[in-house]
């Protein structure tokens, strides 16, 4: 059967925190409200645009504005890679796994209009069989419908798949479809939220993880 990698966006393919840095800052600091260094801002990814901008509101003590996220999602940092791009060693690590037979999909909390145009800035939208964004489906991880229907729209099987993300929402959502995750220790996530997943330290080691979970 053929195998799947489902990968997770921010944080585990690609370095995409410097430009949701810039583009929340905007949006704060146009509402005069103080900005957020990028340990923090990495610190509030992962849960889909609308609770990153909840956190920073929030830390800051306001409400949630539903117009500010209608400006961060129109900001073309979150979509045309400004100064995002795929972490060092993905793209050999791909090259490998797809050598190896293995074909890929995205399942992000991304919305999902922002994570196809942000990978197809980066050339990248081509190498995907699916991408299920945070708005494609009924639910997002950490419940684990979003990732079996991002399966199924790569014409996957559960038992085929393997999950590799920086997020204790991507274990989790792995868990509960019954797939294992390889947790990538190279993302925003610090290495807790791994909960026993097997971590990679760098991309080349997903390879060797990959075929050691479904040989
Ligand atoms: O947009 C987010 O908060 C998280 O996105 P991810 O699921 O690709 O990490
Ligand atoms: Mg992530």
């Amino acid at each position: 059967m053929e195998r799947l990698l489902v990968f997770d966006l921010d944080g585990t393919l690609v370095d995409s925190a410097p430009d949701i840095h810039a583009a929340l800052n905007r949006v704060l600091v146009a509402r005069g409200l103080a900005p957020y260094d990028l340990p923090a801002v990495k610190a509030m990814i992962g849960d889909g645009a609308r609770v990153l901008l909840e956190r920073a509101f929030g830390g800051r003590g306001q409400a949630f504005e539903a117009a500010a996220l209608d400006v961060f999602l129109a900001d073309e940092d979150i979509s045309q890679a400004r100064l995002t791009a795929p972490f060092p060693g993905i793209a050999p690590a791909m090259d490998s796994l797809a050598e190896a037979g293995w074909r890929f999909a995205v399942c992000t909390n991304k919305p999902e209009g922002p994570a196809r145009a942000l990978l197809a800035s980066l050339g990248l939208g081509g190498r995907f069989a699916a991408i299920g964004g945070g708005d494609s489906f009924p639910v997002r991880k950490p419940d684990p419908g979003h990732l079996l229907a991002t399966i199924a729209a790569a014409g996957g099987k559960p038992g085929a798949a393997v999950m590799v993300g920086d997020h204790r929402n991507d274990v989790r959502a792995a868990a509960g479809a019954g797939l294992p995750c390889i947790f990538a220790a190279w993302g925003y996530g610090p290495h807790e939220m791994a909960e026993g997943a097997p971590i990679a330290a760098a991309p080349s080691d997903l390879p060797r993880l990959a075929a050691a979970l479904r040989g």
